[in-house]
């Protein structure tokens, strides 16, 4: 997988550099070049932005540099990518979502600043045939995109095969089967008056799977009822409803 990200702080992705999307990268699985939006700028103040038309607090970034960086970061590389624009006003990032663009031969990130990237930045891209995802990590507001972008390809990248040294953890995800999952332990068996769940040590595997999916199905009704009622029907068997 090919991903590009533009920015006016490449500095703040120093950190996709790093362990295991390091190691990724060290690996080929991934190549990796992050851009800085000033390169396409032609003034000696290099300005991104300007007044919002209709008023309205803050700037808004220009779409002629923008314009010009996505064409000639396009023009890198023969692969189309999905083109990803980080917004407080996206459609929510899932893991649905990671799992979709892992199957993405190129992501393209845009990361913008101050109130956003002018409309036809996206419009323009749509209006040529490009894939272009508005997305946002959550319901709260950052300043600029950048983190969300290290949220979305630390996502992504780990479900590429050969990144995580266990691809079962990938698949049992939280999410994966729609529930959180439950609490975990290691060694020592007590720690500070606090013992290890005496199932987990039971060896009893059928008992300690029933014992693992209980405490899912508790802990997604405790603090994200909205993923159980999402379930499908199917999802939850005879054992699971008896919880
Ligand atoms: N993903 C993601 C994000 C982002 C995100 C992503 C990208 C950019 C680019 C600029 N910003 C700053 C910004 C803040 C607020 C607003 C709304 N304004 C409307 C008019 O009143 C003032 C406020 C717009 C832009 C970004 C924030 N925030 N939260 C997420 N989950």
């Amino acid at each position: 997988m090919r991903i590009d990200v533009i920015t006016i702080f490449p500095g703040y992705l120093a950190p996709l550099r790093e362990a295991l999307l390091g190691r990724a990268i060290a690996a080929g699985l991934v190549d990796l070049d992050v851009h800085d939006l000033r390169d396409w700028t032609h003034d000696v103040h290099q300005a991104v932005d300007d007044a919002p038309y209709g008023g309205g607090p803050g700037m808004v970034m220009r779409p002629q540099v923008w314009g010009e960086a996505l064409d000639a970061v396009l023009a890198r590389d023969a692969r189309t990518p999905r083109i990803v624009v980080p917004t407080p006003a996206g459609r929510p990032f899932t893991q649905a979502t990671a799992q979709e663009w892992a199957g993405a031969e190129r992501l393209l990130f845009a990361c913008g600043r101050y109130e956003g990237i002018d409309q036809r930045v996206v419009d323009d891209a749509r209006g040529r045939g490009l894939p272009v995802d508005e997305v946002s990590i959550g319901d709260y507001v950052l300043v600029g995109g950048e983190a969300a972008v290290l949220v979305m390809v630390e996502a992504v990248v780990r479900l590429l095969p050969g990144v995580l040294g266990n691809p079962a953890s990938a698949e049992q995800d939280s999410f994966s089967d729609g529930l959180l999952e439950g609490p975990a332990y290691t060694r020592p068996e007590t720690w500070r008056g606090l013992a290890v769940p005496e199932v987990l040590r039971s060896g009893n595997h059928a008992a300690i799977a029933r014992w693992r999916r209980d405490r899912a199905l508790e802990r997604t009704a405790q603090r994200r009822p909205d993923l159980l009622a999402a379930l499908p029907e199917r999802a939850l068997d005879k054992a699971d409803r008896a919880f």
